[in-house]
């Protein structure tokens, strides 16, 4: 396997200190691969613990012998508050310092709306918007509001919508909202909030949870961006990686849209043909469009 090089100056982010949340997987494991190898160590964290272990035994493998960065393997559900002040806790005993924070950790599952129990609902709203919430407040509260440090949070393409998944497509959008509120009024400790909105983006354990449906679900979308191709979790590293370092030092409050203008394009949802709809009214207008759509029903 090829092994992925930053595009970033070796060294840009020496003795840094990041937690990653989700960051045993798929996006999150990029972007912390992605951050040992420029210097920053990294706290990846999510709910299970031998997954986490594991990414971190692989991680370590890979820390380029230069670079001065440690990884370490937390666990925490950030849908429970306790949980989040227990790692910012710990990371501060371990480390002295959070300069940065990725909310990644999240997902959710394929439901129509009509479908969705209370239950389902809360806990993707709960993993989404209230965790990615809990993990701002606390990483601020206990060490950037007075150090200041850089905050990016992980969304999603709900710009149109997200038909099959309305409860992400809310939480996503709520914290594309609380991206902008938290860069006003942490600005004036030196805190930059942004976001990052990934198109859809390939790993093996982004697709196996939607199990069988995954592959179509995935391979499906492929061409419904101008790349016509599905992005990988490198390409959102970069992004973030970007968006954490100097280079960004001007922008706060901005969501960056990493997803080859899928957007922009095509949505992948088909509405049905139907007649359910109220007619138009009569008039001159709907008149002249009966006679283009059938010009004979003038004969
Ligand atoms: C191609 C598209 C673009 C890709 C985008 C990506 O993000 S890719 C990356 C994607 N990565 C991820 O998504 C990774 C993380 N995702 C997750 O962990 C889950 O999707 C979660 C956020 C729902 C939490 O789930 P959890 O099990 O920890 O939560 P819980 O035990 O508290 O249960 C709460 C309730 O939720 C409901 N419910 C749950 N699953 C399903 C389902 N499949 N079916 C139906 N319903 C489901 C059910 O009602 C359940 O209660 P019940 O009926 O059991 O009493
Ligand atoms: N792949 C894609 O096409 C897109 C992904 N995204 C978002 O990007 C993020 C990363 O997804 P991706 O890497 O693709 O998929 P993965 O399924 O690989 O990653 C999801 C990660 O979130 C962690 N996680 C889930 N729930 C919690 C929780 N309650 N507390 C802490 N950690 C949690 C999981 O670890 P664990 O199970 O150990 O808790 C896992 O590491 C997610 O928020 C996802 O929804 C957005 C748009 C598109």
């Amino acid at each position: 396997m090829a092994a992925v090089t930053s595009v970033f100056r070796p060294g840009l982010f020496n003795h840094k200190v990041a937690i990653v949340t989700g960051g045993g997987t798929g996006i999150g494991k990029a972007i912390s691969s992605e951050l040992l190898e420029l210097g920053c160590s990294v706290v990846i964290s999510s709910r299970k613990a031998e997954k986490l272990e594991a990414a971190a035994q692989e991680m370590r493998q890979k820390i380029p012998p230069s670079s001065p960065a440690i990884v370490t393997p937390l666990t925490c559900n950030i849908r429970s508050e306790d949980d989040v002040k227990a790692l910012v806790s710990s990371v501060l005993n371990k480390y002295g310092r959070i300069d940065f924070l990725v909310n990644n950790g999240g997902g959710q599952f394929t439901s129509p709306a009509e479908n969705m129990s209370s239950k389902g609902w809360n806990a993707v709203i709960d993993t989404n918007l209230t965790g990615t919430f809990h993990c701002c407040k606390e990483v601020y509260s206990a060490w950037m509001k007075q150090h200041g440090g850089v905050i990016i949070n992980i969304i999603a393409d709900m710009w149109k919508g997200f038909p099959g998944m309305a409860h992400t497509g809310a939480a996503r959008s709520a914290v594309d909202n609380l991206t902008k509120s938290l860069s006003i009024e942490w600005a004036a400790s030196g805190v930059r909030v942004n976001a990052v909105a990934p198109g859809t983006i390939f790993s093996k354990t982004a697709m196996d949870n939607y199990k069988e449906l995954g592959p179509l679900l995935f391979t499906k979308s492929a061409k419904f961006n101008l790349a016509k191709r599905l992005g990988v979790p490198e390409e959102i590293s970069s992004a973030v990686c970007f968006l954490l370092s100097p280079a960004a030092s001007y922008i706060s409050g901005a969501t960056l849209r990493v997803d080859a203008g899928q957007s922009l394009y095509h949505s992948m949802w088909e509405v049905p043909d139907h007649n359910a709809w109220p007619q138009a009214p009569e008039g001159e207008n709907l008149d002249a469009l009966r006679e283009v759509l059938n010009p004979k029903s003038k004969l």
